[in-house]
């Protein structure tokens, strides 16, 4: 939320009460003056008069630099972790150990304590996040629970949707939505957690209901450096259960114990797509869904739950997501919902956007997936689910990048996924960002099989373009790596584009402008 955002519904909370919850080393200054507070931020950028600014010691920047700036806009307050010679008196210096968790208390305290009135959610992992949480989402609605929801780029909750920049926002953008969540009538939230926030405490002081595990593969190594550090990252969710808390666990993946070695084992619910009981992971409760059918539009599943059989249609393909389902009906089960309820409302969802999305029809008769696979594990997965699914004689056609400024040891690990499960391969642009787009495509090269079928088209329209006018009868096109995002961003600067809209015109084009032979292989 940024500071315009907050600016529509001022808050005027006196500063006495926020300095309560903050563990202070030292006060300097006036606290009289200081008075009430109208807004917490970390960014002097949105300081308003009476601000109290938070200066975090970040990895690009130091907050400290921006005391200064923050105080002439008026700030009235300051939290830092060293206090500035030489500002002018009227203000008020708050020193604290810990900045970002000063800044969570503070953010927590000053919209009133919202997130004690929610029942909160937390869904962490690699993949899958937001299809798990949007789920949950649906299914928590669907049974007369108001629910929100904050993850990738977006928060809803009573018809409404804010756009965000992070998966998981700062703390004080995140405890600003809890209190306008609580004051639209919702009763709980789902929210994504991503790996970043948990290591820059941006979720620190929240108690989760429910903490779900989906997986853990490479990503975002750029930033913990090790797998090890990663997990660690993790696993901090799951210190931070309600006392009545509970942690779903895909079972099947090597780091569900990790996940679990400080959660009660009452409290753990475990998930597998597999009847295999494995003793190494002690379970409160066990969830199996065994799929009884599949294709290229959803799979038929046999949920077990700890003592009933559903049967559902899960209309999302692909079994990775009957995973989330089971871990989403979980989440259901130890709210208490019922099971013949849960399987109701969640075969009830048949689209998450840009996620195994199906776009617009062939005139060739092939057909089309939007899909927000930008990592080594969901571009295996994706695209061995089209293979699997897709007709015998008919070719898998894959267009993806990798994103600039983010971890580079997944660019050859994707290129030797596509080259090893694609019959065509076009390498593009993703979001370049700073980086050379040409730079990030020869990286991509390295882990490619040279003698495979692959072009290298740096415009990401145009290799779209290409892609459509290589679909012949049954064929399958992936676009993956950017689902809905709609913008590209190169060199900094974001312009709009959907890979959804640009397939539609793509195929609209290539239906209208080519004779009808040239549609068919
Ligand atoms: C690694 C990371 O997440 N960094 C984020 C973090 O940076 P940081 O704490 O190191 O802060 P910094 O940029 O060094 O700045 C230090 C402090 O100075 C402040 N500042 C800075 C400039 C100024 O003029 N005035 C000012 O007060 C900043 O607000 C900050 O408090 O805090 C900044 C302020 O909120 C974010 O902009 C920045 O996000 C970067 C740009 C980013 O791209 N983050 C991504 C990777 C991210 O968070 N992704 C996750 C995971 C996505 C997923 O897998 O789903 C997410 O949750 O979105
Ligand atoms: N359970 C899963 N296991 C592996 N891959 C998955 C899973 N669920 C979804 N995917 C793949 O990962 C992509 C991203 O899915 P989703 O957006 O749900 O994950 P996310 O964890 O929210 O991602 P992000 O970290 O970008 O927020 C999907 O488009 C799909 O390709
Ligand atoms: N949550 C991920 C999204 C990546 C999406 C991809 N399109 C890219 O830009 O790299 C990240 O911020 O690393
Ligand atoms: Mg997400």
């Amino acid at each position: 939320m940024n500071g315009s955002e907050q600016r529509a519904g001022i808050r005027h909370v006196p500063l006495e009460k926020l300095l309560g919850g903050i563990s202070a080393l030292e006060l300097r200054g006036n606290r009289e003056l200081a008075g009430e507070v109208t807004c917490v931020t970390s960014d002097s950028r949105e300081v308003i008069p009476g601000a109290l600014f938070v200066a975090v010691r970040g990895y690009c920047t130091d907050g400290h630099r921006f005391i200064r700036s923050a105080v002439e806009r008026g700030a009235g307050s300051v939290i830092c972790e060293e206090i500035p010679s030489g500002i002018e008196d009227g203000v008020l210096f708050i020193k604290v150990t810990d900045a970002r968790i000063a800044l969570a208390e503070a953010a927590r305290l000053y919209y009133g304590n919202a997130s004690d009135q929610l029942m909160i959610i937390g869904v962490t992992g690699t993949n899958g996040k937001t299809t798990t949480s949007k789920l949950i989402t649906s299914m928590l609605n669907a049974r007369g629970i108001s629910c929100g929801y904050i993850g990738t780029n977006l928060c809803t909750f009573a018809e409404r949707e804010i756009p965000l920049d992070r998966t998981t926002p700062e703390a004080h953008g995140l405890h600003a939505l809890f209190r306008r969540m609580v004051d639209g009538g919702c009763r709980a939230v789902v929210m994504e957690v991503s790996s970043h926030a948990l290591m820059l405490k941006r979720v620190h002081g929240i108690r989760f209901r429910a903490a779900v595990f989906t997986n853990l593969t490479p990503e975002h190594l750029d930033f913990h450096e090790t797998m090890e550090a990663y997990a660690s990252a993790k696993q901090l969710l799951f210190d931070q259960l309600t006392p009545d808390g509970f942690a779903v666990l895909n079972r099947d993946d090597p780091a569900a114990p990790f996940m679990a070695a400080r959660v009660l084992p009452e409290k753990i619910y475990c998930c597998s797509l597999s009847a295999r009981q494995d003793t190494s992971l002690a379970c409160g409760n066990s969830f199996f869904a065994e799929i009884t059918g599949a294709s290229i539009a959803s799979s038929r599943v046999a949920l077990h739950f700890p003592e009933t059989v559903v049967s559902i249609e899960v209309r999302l393909p692909g079994s990775f997501n009957v995973m989330n389902m089971l871990e989403a009906a979980s989440v259901g089960f130890g709210l208490g919902l019922d099971p013949d309820e849960i399987c109701r409302a969640l075969s009830l969802v048949s689209a998450v956007e840009g996620r195994m999305e199906r776009v617009g029809e062939s005139c060739s008769g092939g057909m089309a997936f939007v899909d927000y696979a930008h990592t080594p594990d969901a571009l295996f997965k994706v695209l061995s689910t089209l293979r699997d699914l897709k007709d015998e004689h008919s070719r898998l056609i894959v267009v993806f990048g990798c994103g600039g400024n983010r971890d580079r040891s997944k660019r050859p690990e994707m290129g030797r996924i596509a080259s090893e499960l694609a019959d065509e391969v076009i390498i593009t642009s993703d979001n370049p960002r700073d980086e050379d787009p040409e730079a990030i495509l020869d990286e991509i090269e390295q882990g490619m099989n040279r003698d495979g079928r692959y072009r290298r088209i740096i415009d990401r329209a145009e290799a779209i373009s290409v892609a459509v006018s290589m679909i012949g009868k049954g064929d399958v096109l992936l676009v993956a790596g950017k689902g809905h995002e709609k913008y590209q961003e190169i060199s900094g600067r974001k312009a709009f584009f959907s890979d959804r809209e640009q397939l539609l015109t793509s195929m609209q084009k290539s239906c209208e402008g080519e004779p009808e032979k040239e549609c068919e292989r």
